[in-house]
């Protein structure tokens, strides 16, 4: 079967204690031993992978983003990006892994090559409406930023950590694309 690149996975969230406070309803089940979500009383749609209410982070990271992570190592680029209305959970399944992920990429850098130093550029950046938000430096955050790319083909405004396989250190640095 062919190889398709984009993957999809969609995690239902519990419903908060304000939800069922008010009283509100589970409207989306899993289908058991399948990769399907019934919505309302029949509608049926299938994804890659699907995560139930009970999900763990650790769960969705081990399916989801450690394979990407091995695939970055082989030289291939990859994309995470978490979709769906407001209040659905895209932040929570995003926003706590990413101290998790470098570690792991450090780790995979750490065994996987020797005597020369490495370089790793992180940008964490939310968008939101139009107005983006540099979440590594927070002070930021109510300057207006925008992508541009400099001429090195660098997007957004990164932070450039030296990581030296014989030291183990990491200097953070910050990059400004012109
Ligand atoms: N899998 C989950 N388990 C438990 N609580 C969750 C889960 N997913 C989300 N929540 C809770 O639901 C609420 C909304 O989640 P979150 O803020 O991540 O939504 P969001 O999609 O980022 O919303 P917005 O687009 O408005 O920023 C939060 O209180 C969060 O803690």
């Amino acid at each position: 079967m062919e190889e398709i690149p984009v993957k999809v996975a969609v995690r239902i969230r519990p419903l908060l204690s304000k939800e069922v406070l008010h009283n509100h309803q589970v409207c989306v089940r899993l289908v058991p031993n399948t990769q399907q979500i019934i919505i309302g009383k029949d509608r049926a749609f299938t994804f890659d992978f699907v995560f139930g209410k009970n999900s763990t982070q650790g769960e969705v990271y081990t399916v989801c983003i450690k394979p990407l992570l091995l695939s970055l190592t082989e030289g291939y680029n990859a994309t995470v990006f978490a979709y769906g209305q407001t209040g659905s959970g895209k932040t929570y399944t995003i926003g706590g892994g990413h101290i998790g992920t470098l570690q792991v990429l450090f780790c995979f850098i750490f065994f996987l090559v020797y005597d020369i130093l490495v370089r790793v550029k992180v940008s964490y950046i939310e968008v939101y409406k139009e107005e983006l938000r540099d979440l590594l430096e927070l002070e930021t955050s109510v300057k207006d930023l925008h992508i541009r790319e400099d001429e090195k083909g660098n997007t957004g405004r990164i932070l450039d950590l030296k990581f030296d396989t014989h030291g183990f250190s990491c200097v953070p640095e910050l990059f400004f694309p012109s």
